[in-house]
């Protein structure tokens, strides 16, 4: 089996990836928060971590993964967004109309990730239902000595935790001087952080022992995977022996760079404190933290706070395929920076035409090339394994492009349609043109050929003609059902 190599930023190197157990290889993603449609930079973290998912399965089989990405469900942008659809006049109490927008959230998250052929986590859990075991955990800090009450909000006593900021490889002071720390008068120190905070009858809240309120972003995560990548697997008796000499600790965490810091530091000082050695140094999290680089717009981070963004629905609804956008974010290593742009899908979609039609002639059950798997195990060298199915692409070796791609998460069959593409025999109506043309050349008369013309533009076919004669491409929004009769 070849080793897995991936890029650790705890450490700042790459390092060998050896699972704590290798029948239940253990990976936490952050999720999105679910008050809007993702945009094309929320795409990339799940489409790279699937490409994980994908090759930890292929290396330590399928059932031997467990992959947990969450969604906020409760947050301040939440609420704002309830509320404005209150105050429009919005039927139902804010608790209805938050559900019903993160429902709908989840529901168009869901469409549109799967449309990117990313495989479905395998647990996806809603912070509001873990508000229990976040209120345990934030009780137990306290308890520590790690975590303190003040005028019903709960705060996390950074410097009581002298690893903070190792996962950044800053230190705290440099940090304050960097961020925008809140200075509260509930706040013993300007760089402590939220794990509670108290809730008005406007907003959702529970009860807790420091009054009615929601918890802070960052403790739900400690909770969720403490909950579904410890508890769980231990209950349920899926960990080996030596996994158990490493309590609450897994195997890999990962999520954007922009989230390193603060929301990862503070997951992991949570964690360790909450769960110290017998020795009570601080104990364990995450073994690997993998972080993707940003999807930037002219050199600036795609986010919805500067309103550069378009979201993936847009792109979809333009029609470029799922596999095109997937196929563009795979063109460029995880750790680096990339933009979008229409070149880049043009090529995409006319590299994965090529391919679909040669791959397509075998079935998929042979073992990826070994050359795109070295490219994989190498810190998920995307590009290098692209330019490896190249390589199988000009040896005509369709059995090892086809398994290849299938590892790659190209051909899953998640945009129907495009997979028929190469197969559509569009010869009637190149003879058709043809003719028409031919005999409007005499007559003068191009009305004929300009309707066939627009019935196969709206058909989604891409009509060349020169004087070297027609050509006709089924292009990204074909449709086969609108073809015209002939
Ligand atoms: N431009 C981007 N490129 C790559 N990943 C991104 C980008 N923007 C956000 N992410 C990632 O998307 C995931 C979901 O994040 P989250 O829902 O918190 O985003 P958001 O706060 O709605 O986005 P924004 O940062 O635009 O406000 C996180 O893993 C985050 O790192
Ligand atoms: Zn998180």
């Amino acid at each position: 089996m070849t080793k897995i190599r991936l890029h650790n930023t705890k450490t700042r190197r790459k390092e060998v990836f050896e699972p704590l157990d290798p029948q239940n290889v253990r990976m936490y993603l952050c999720g999105p928060t679910v008050y809007d449609r993702a945009h094309l930079g929320n795409a990339r973290p799940v489409v790279v971590f699937d490409v994980l998912y994908r090759l930890l399965r292929k290396e330590f089989g399928a059932d031997h993964v467990t992959y947990v990405r969450n969604f906020t469900d409760v947050d301040d942008k939440i609420n704002a967004t309830a509320l404005a659809r209150k105050e429009a006049g919005a039927v139902g109490t804010l608790e209805e109309l938050i559900r019903e927008r993160t429902e709908e959230t989840i529901g168009w998250y869901h469409a549109d990730m799967d449309a990117l052929g990313a495989l479905r986590p395998n647990f996806e859990p809603r912070a509001t239902d873990y508000i229990g075991a976040m209120i345990a955990m934030i009780a137990d800090l306290i308890e520590k000595g790690h975590a303190y009450a003040k005028d019903g909000h709960v705060l996390f006593r950074v410097r009581s935790y002298q690893n903070y900021g190792a996962l950044s490889g800053r230190s705290v002071d440099d940090m304050i001087a960097g961020a925008r720390v809140e200075v509260a008068p509930f706040k013993e120190d300007p760089m402590d952080f939220v794990l509670w905070k108290p809730s008005d009858d406007e907003l959702p809240g529970w009860d807790s022992p420091w009054g009615r309120g929601r918890p802070g972003w960052h403790i739900e995560c400690s909770a969720m995977s403490e909950e579904l990548l410890w508890k769980k697997p231990l209950a349920e008796g899926h960990l080996s022996d030596e996994a158990k000499k490493f309590p609450h600790m897994f195997d890999i965490h990962a999520g954007g760079i922009d989230l390193q810091f603060p929301h990862h530091e503070n997951e992991i000082a949570q964690s360790c404190c909450a769960h110290p050695h017998a020795d009570g140094t601080p104990g364990e999290f995450a073994r690997f933290w993998l972080h993707n680089e940003m999807l930037q717009v002219e050199g600036k981070k795609m986010s919805k706070s500067l309103g550069n963004f378009f979201t993936v629905r847009d792109l979809l609804d333009q029609g470029i395929p799922g596999e095109v956008i997937r196929f563009v974010f795979l063109q460029t290593h995880y750790g680096k920076p990339m933009d979008w742009t229409a070149e880049k899908a043009a090529q995409a979609e006319t590299t994965l035409r090529k391919w679909y039609k040669l791959a397509e002639t075998a079935l998929d059950n042979e073992e990826p090339y070994v050359g795109v798997l070295n490219a994989l195990t190498d810190d998920l060298n995307t590009a290098a394994a692209i330019a490896e199915c190249w390589q199988l692409y000009h040896a005509s070796d369709a059995p090892s492009l086809r398994a290849s791609m299938s590892l790659l998460g190209l051909m899953s069959g998640s945009t129907p349609g495009w997979a028929s593409l190469p197969d559509v025999d569009l010869s009637a109506y190149v003879v058709a043109l043809a003719d028409q043309r031919a005999k409007a050349m005499e007559t003068k008369d191009f009305s004929a050929v300009d309707a066939l013309k627009s019935a196969l533009m709206a058909a989604g076919v891409e009509v060349r003609m020169s004087k070297a004669g027609v050509e006709l491409l089924p292009g990204a929004g074909f449709d086969a059902s609108k073809l015209p009769d002939v």
